[in-house]
């Protein structure tokens, strides 16, 4: 429940340097001096909002106007929630839930059917309707000089490292093609680009600048941990990126990664179902560790759920529960032909019942609905419902989202 004492508005650019200071407060961090932090330069005033106690600015939060690709390759509005931040001594009293419900309700209303977001930590969000792994990520970690499986074929299609400036038009282009293809993928403004590779100093941690190699149909942006040992040089590439348009880029730029003299290992944060594991000759010399990526909230389930597109037919009813957006509660018959979903209003009984996190953490179909029954999460009153439900949902890929905003 929120505090009485707070208020909310969106901000003004007077605004921007105190609401600057209360995020970076609000993750032990300083603002940076004289200047701008990059992800101030993608916030849409508009839908940026501050939380006021009295006069002074405790609480922080923008939604970003994305488009987000879901299952079937269709292209979907969605918010993309960030800066969310509350000033260390004013915690605990609701200023996050404010902001969330404002923005929510502000989604509901301006038309975006699902709310997406990175989350700090994995114990704030569901309270709020967002689901966990809506899509996850792999950390991982392989030696390189690794030989690929017999039948792994490289072409003699050229890779060339090049400057920033050149890559940068090659790179819009490829990934505006390829993000339309991949569920999970986000579009990008302008401003994005230099969010999503910021390269100054700051933005290292210690490693090298970007590199840029282009294939004719992709690229991979890498950053380079120099390292040594009475052995040699054990460097180590850090992969910001790898987008391709075929198969075949996919597996020279890793050939051409793998093979790259004075390196020693490659790490990289990638989908969870990356070709990588099978193409290399020893799968074990890869290691992978999984995080959550993004959470995904649905705004309007009579909206969003007819969206996507799905992988079998189905006819159940589906009471969902959000305290949050009641608009969303209550039943619903959910019904798949042809891969195309009728979502409307019913009174008829429910065949499965659960809360519109679950609902969630399936849609891009990263989460299967039987595995939240099993967590309890999901409750199935007619039998078989679960099932058929689960693999309607199931995508071809796994869901992937290369990109924290
Ligand atoms: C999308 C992003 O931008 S992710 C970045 C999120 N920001 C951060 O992590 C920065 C550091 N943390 C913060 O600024 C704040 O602690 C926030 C934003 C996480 C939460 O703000 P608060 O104003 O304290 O949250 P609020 O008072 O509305 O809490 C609502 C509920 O969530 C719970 N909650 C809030 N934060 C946390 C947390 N970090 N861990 C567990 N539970 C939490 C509260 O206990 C409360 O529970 P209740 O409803 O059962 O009483």
């Amino acid at each position: 429940m929120a505090d009485s004492a707070l208020s909310i508005r969106t901000i003004g650019s007077a605004d921007l340097p105190e609401f600057q200071r209360v995020f970076a407060w609000s993750f032990l961090d300083e603002p940076p001096a004289g200047g701008e932090h990059r992800w101030m330069k993608v916030l849409e005033l508009d839908r940026t909002h501050a939380v006021f106690d009295g006069d002074e600015m405790v609480g922080t939060g923008g939604v970003l106007s994305r488009e987000l690709t879901v299952p079937g390759g269709v292209l979907a509005p969605a918010g993309a929630v960030t800066v969310v931040g509350v000033k260390p001594g004013h915690r605990r009293r609701g200023v996050a839930s404010l902001l969330m419900k404002t923005q929510l309700h502000g989604m509901h209303e301006t038309g975006d059917p699902i709310a997406i977001l990175w989350a700090s930590e994995g114990s704030i969000y569901r309270r709020f309707g967002y689901g966990e792994h809506a899509s996850s990520l792999s950390m991982m970690t392989m030696p390189t000089r690794m030989p690929f499986h017999p039948g792994v074929s490289v072409s003699d299609a050229r890779i060339r490292q090049v400057t920033r400036e050149e890559a940068m038009p090659f790179m819009r282009e490829v990934h505006d093609r390829v993000r339309r293809t991949r569920t999970g993928w986000l579009s990008r403004v302008e401003k994005t680009w230099d969010v999503h590779l910021g390269d100054a100093e700051s933005n290292r941690d210690g490693l090298s600048a970007y590199r840029y190699c282009l294939h004719p149909q992709g690229y991979v942006v890498f950053r380079v941990k120099h390292e040594s040992n009475n052995s040699g040089p054990q460097n180590e590439l850090h992969v910001r990126e790898l987008v391709c348009e075929t198969e075949q880029a996919y597996v020279d730029l890793y050939r051409f990664l793998l093979d790259l003299d004075l390196a020693s290992g490659i790490s990289f944060y990638t989908a969870t179902d990356d070709p990588i594991l099978h193409m290399v000759d020893n799968p074990r010399k890869v290691r992978r560790e999984l995080s959550d990526a993004l959470w995904l909230r649905i705004v309007d389930v009579d909206r969003a759920l007819p969206l996507r597109r799905y992988q079998s037919d189905v006819d159940s009813v589906l009471e969902v529960e959000d305290s949050l957006c009641p608009w969303n509660s209550g039943r619903w018959r959910f019904t798949v032909k042809r891969g195309e979903a009728v979502v409307t209003r019913t009174e008829d009984a429910a065949d499965v019942s659960l809360d519109v996190a679950a609902l969630g953490s399936v849609y891009l179909g990263g989460v299967r609905l039987s595995v939240l029954r099993r967590a309890h999460r999901v409750v199935e009153h007619t039998p078989g419902h679960v099932d058929a439900l689960t693999m309607a949902f199931l995508g071809t890929d796994e869901p992937h989202c290369p990109e924290v905003f």
